[in-house]
């Protein structure tokens, strides 16, 4: 699914209007049916207090409409205008007296006056600001925002949580709404998915609205969100006259003393994947436990006891995982160094791999191009120094990955896979995969898919959403904190067999 920028969202609501002859208050109006509907299917009818506080704009224009509708439903509603700017929407001004019509009279919050009382038990509706935000909101502004949060009431915002802008860091993180729900009109926003912004939303929902679909399909954006319908067209199924060459011959460089586990579960995640052949090149303290782990995994040794310190493949690897648990002794950073300058097969370079880069950055344009990096955080900061916000950091590792003509996948609760200037955003996995040996498992998946002839970057955007996946199914049964990587290894066959189940079958799942 395309994750639009504000400036596109406008141009979609500005081309429906157009291409269906009708006004922006029927659009408005059409939004907020959406919301009023959500909010009767799940109350029915209940008498709870519904606290609507509505900005000038359209997103207070919004919040006007539902209030009028809830009111037409029965509902006990306060409505309160936050009186930021005199610059009032004449959509917002049209259902302001559409509301008062119902004699329904809002109360006008400013500056000066006394911050409503709000109980948990009530329920709020933040429709202060929407996507229009474009500087920080006043400091009375921002206290009411506070004020809400401390409420602890069961906050439902419209479109984005207020004081959370779409395209940049907020100004204050203390003046957004912490939003217990999110009804986002058409397209998710960038924020919901980075880990700055994203703490602020706590659960998310897209509300059709009808929006031009041409605009939408036609128009290309910086980022994208990886859900099964994007995976499933990547797929490559085995075919039946098929044999293990068909399948590519992976290579795991890596592994050091009381490391070798990271390279077991590297090399069975790649077997796991559909790798036809795996081989793993270790330092010979792992021999005999790695052989005994895995026996479908052949294995090669360097000539040192605890560490590499010479990396030697007789034969040309279809993919090279390399950097799990190699450690960063000297002579492993020059063997690694050699080992780029001679191998041209695509690469993922993983954990000290990827600290031994940052620490050496002429070795970056030895990577064979097309190659890819899976950094978390701390590792990416290393590589391309420090951010102050999540777009600098994306900025920052794109214009990287365009430097080094290289895929970049930045791990995390929604890893993003970036490449040629673009963003792709995963859905899967969950906070149990916060564990020792996850990141090891992807770049074994990563480089099990590139051994089968998946290029490079759907390989990672693939892989990405599979070991999320492998994750999500462990954690069903498992539980978060019980979730060891081993066990996303024995996952991945289940995931595999989730991409293609039929949605009849989790309709009766439910029942
Ligand atoms: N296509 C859709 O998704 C639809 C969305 N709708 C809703 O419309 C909002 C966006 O509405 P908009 O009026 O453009 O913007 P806001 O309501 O977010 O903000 C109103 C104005 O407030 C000004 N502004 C911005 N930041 C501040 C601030 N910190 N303090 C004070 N004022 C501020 C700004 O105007 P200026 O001229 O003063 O810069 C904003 O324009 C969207 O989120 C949806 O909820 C439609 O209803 C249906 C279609
Ligand atoms: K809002």
């Amino acid at each position: 699914m395309k994750i639009f920028s504000a400036e596109q969202i406008y141009q979609a609501d500005k081309s429906t209007i157009q291409k269906e002859k009708i006004k922006s208050e029927e659009l408005m109006e059409r939004a907020a049916t959406q919301l009023f509907e959500w909010m009767h299917s799940r109350l029915r009818g209940t008498q709870v207090k519904i606290q609507l506080f509505c900005g000038i704009g359209n997103n207070g224009g919004d919040g006007l409409v539902l209030a009028r509708k809830l009111n037409e439903h029965g509902y006990s509603i306060k409505v309160y205008v936050v009186n930021y700017s005199d610059k009032r929407s004449e959509d917002f001004l049209l259902n302001l007296e559409r509301l008062k019509d119902g004699k329904v009279w809002p109360d006008f919050i400013n500056e000066e006056s006394e911050l409503p009382k709000i109980s948990p038990n009530d329920i709020v509706v933040d429709a202060i600001f929407g996507i229009g935000l474009n500087r920080a909101p006043d400091e009375w502004v921002g206290n009411l925002i506070k004020h809400i949060n401390n409420s602890r009431a069961f906050t439902l915002s419209v479109d984005v949580p207020s004081g959370l802008p779409v395209d940049r860091g907020p100004w204050e993180p203390s003046y957004v709404i912490n939003s217990s729900y999110v009804l986002s009109f058409q397209v998710p926003k960038l924020v919901f998915f980075l880990p700055r912004t994203g703490v602020y939303v706590n659960q998310w929902e897209i509300l059709d609205i009808g929006l031009d679909q041409d605009y939408i399909s036609n128009t290309e954006t910086d980022f994208e969100l990886i859900g099964r319908p994007e995976v499933l067209p990547m797929y490559r199924p085995r075919l039946k006259f098929s044999h293990k060459g068909n399948y590519g011959h992976s290579v795991i460089v890596g592994g050091s003393y009381g490391k070798i586990g990271a390279v077991q579960l590297a090399a069975s995640s790649c077997l796991s994947v559909g790798s036809g052949l795996v081989t793993a090149f270790i330092p010979k303290c792992g021999y005999n436990s790695l052989q005994t782990a895995i026996p479908e995994v052949m294995v090669l040794t360097g000539s040192r006891e605890k560490n590499i310190s010479g990396i030697e493949i007789p034969f040309e690897p279809s993919v090279i995982g390399v950097g799990v648990g190699i450690g960063q002794d000297d002579d492993t950073i020059s063997a690694f160094g050699t080992f780029l300058k001679k191998m041209d097969s695509p690469m993922v370079i993983d954990a000290d791999g990827l600290n031994i880069l940052s620490q050496n950055p002429e070795m970056l344009s030895d990577v064979p191009e097309l190659s890819v990096l899976t950094p978390h955080p701390k590792e990416l900061e290393r590589l391309i120094g420090h951010w102050s916000s999540d777009f600098e950091k994306l900025e920052k590792a794109k214009t990287f990955a365009a430097q080094y003509n290289l895929i970049v996948v930045i791990k995390g609760a929604h890893t993003v896979t970036l490449f040629n200037g673009k963003g792709y955003v995963n859905t899967t996995g969950n906070p149990g995969m916060a564990t020792a040996g996850s990141g090891d498992v992807l770049t074994g998946m990563i480089t099990g898919l590139i051994a089968q002839g998946y290029s490079t970057v759907e390989a990672s955007i693939f892989g990405v959403y599979l070991h999320g996946l492998a994750g999500d199914l462990a954690a069903s049964t498992k539980g978060y904190e019980a979730l060891k990587a081993s066990t996303l290894v024995e996952h991945i066959g289940s995931a595999f067999s989730e991409l293609f189940r039929q949605p009849e079958m989790e309709q009766k799942d439910k029942s």
